[in-house]
């Protein structure tokens, strides 16, 4: 049975994404799209202006585009999937989270709310039991599922990898791609021939979304984990794909070598849209990768990027990569869609 589901925000750039991901999808089955009240009534190829490299799906060109009010989607909707802007997403969302509706959201807001479950599949899956919390705490049937910044899921799966050895302190820089800033989000005039050493509100994400997706749950709260990770997020003209810098602190120094087989073997999600290898780790005979316009694609551009693992005095340092729009947001938030169908909340 198709699961019918819809696109809060869809003439976006992470709404693009997923009607890009969505195409074929084994259960997924798009039922409704959304967008501001300028654009509903219209088509939507009338009303987006379609960047993505693949062309728009003709059935999808062809539907109407509603309102994002709960109204204007219908209740046979069974899962929503949210890339609204975090101004709107933080008055819409709870409308139609007391309607009754699942959100699985890539926006900002609420992701570090107490009860509301922030998750990649691969990494704590155990945390969608917040939802019974979450519930309780707001009174309504839905229920709201983020996933994190695209900056964080990028190092994040890396890290899980290394907890193994006892994770005590990351510091990380980030070259993120043009395309983390939204359509026009940064001009051509500031960023070619250029770098931008500041992504305003990026790095506290970073530092504390990670704590939170490796942290505990006991089935009744979360716990932050306990290692410090101090960020530095920069803009360079790349156009999709985030590459980080890391130096890691871990209590039982591994060898790079076991590093890089702990990376390596970190096991990943039975899900449709999930890589089948979480981790592509590169060798000492590839110090120059990963690189984004080399490797952000890999394995439909869900797979995370991870080289140059060496030993540092305190540690290590290596550099990972993911593609921003697709592992960092769309496919991020589709791939908590498919861990509420597996998990059976849907
Ligand atoms: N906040 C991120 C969005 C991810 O692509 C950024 O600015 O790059």
């Amino acid at each position: 049975m198709a699961v019918q589901v819809g696109i809060l925000g869809a003439t976006g750039a992470v709404g693009q994404r997923f009607i890009q991901l969505l195409d074929g999808h084994p259960t997924f089955e798009i039922a409704a799209l959304t967008a501001s009240e300028s654009s509903a009534g219209k088509t939507y190829r009338e009303a987006a202006k379609w960047r993505v490299e693949t062309q728009i799906p003709e059935e999808i060109a062809e539907m109407e585009v509603g309102a994002t009010t709960p109204e204007a989607v219908s209740d046979d909707v069974d899962l929503l999937f949210s890339s609204l802007p975090s101004s709107v997403a933080s008055e819409v969302e709870p409308e139609f989270l007391e309607a009754g509706h699942i959100i699985s959201s890539n926006s900002l807001n609420d992701r570090m709310a107490d009860d509301v479950p922030l998750t990649i599949p691969e990494i704590n899956p155990d945390h969608l039991g917040l939802i019974e919390v979450q519930r309780d705490n707001r009174g309504w049937d839905g229920a709201l599922i983020k996933n994190p910044n695209c900056s964080t899921i990028t190092m994040v799966p890396t890290l899980a990898a290394l907890d193994e050895f006892g994770l005590d302190r990351v510091d990380v820089t980030t070259l993120q791609a043009v395309s983390g800033a939204g359509y026009s989000g940064v001009t051509s005039m500031e960023i070619i021939d250029n770098a931008i050493p500041h992504i305003g509100g990026e790095e506290s994400k970073m530092e504390s979304e990670s704590r939170k997706l490796l942290g505990g749950f006991d089935g009744a709260e979360l716990s932050m984990h306990e290692s410090t990770v101090n960020a530095s997020c920069n803009r360079i003209p790349t156009l999709d794909g985030h590459l980080e810098s890391l130096f890691v602190d871990l209590a039982d120094e591994p060898t790079p070598e076991e590093a890089r087989a702990a990376m390596r073997e970190y096991p990943g999600a039975d899900l449709p849209s999930a890589p089948e290898q979480l981790i592509h780790v590169f060798g000492d005979d590839e110090p120059d990768r990963p690189q984004p316009r080399m490797d952000r694609s890999r394995e439909n551009g869900m797979q995370i990027s991870a080289g140059g693992v060496a030993s540092t005095d305190s540690g290590l340092k290596y550099n990972c990569l993911a593609h921003n729009t697709i592992r960092g947001a769309a496919g991020a938030s589709l791939l908590n869609g498919e861990l509420l169908v597996e998990g059976g909340w849907i």
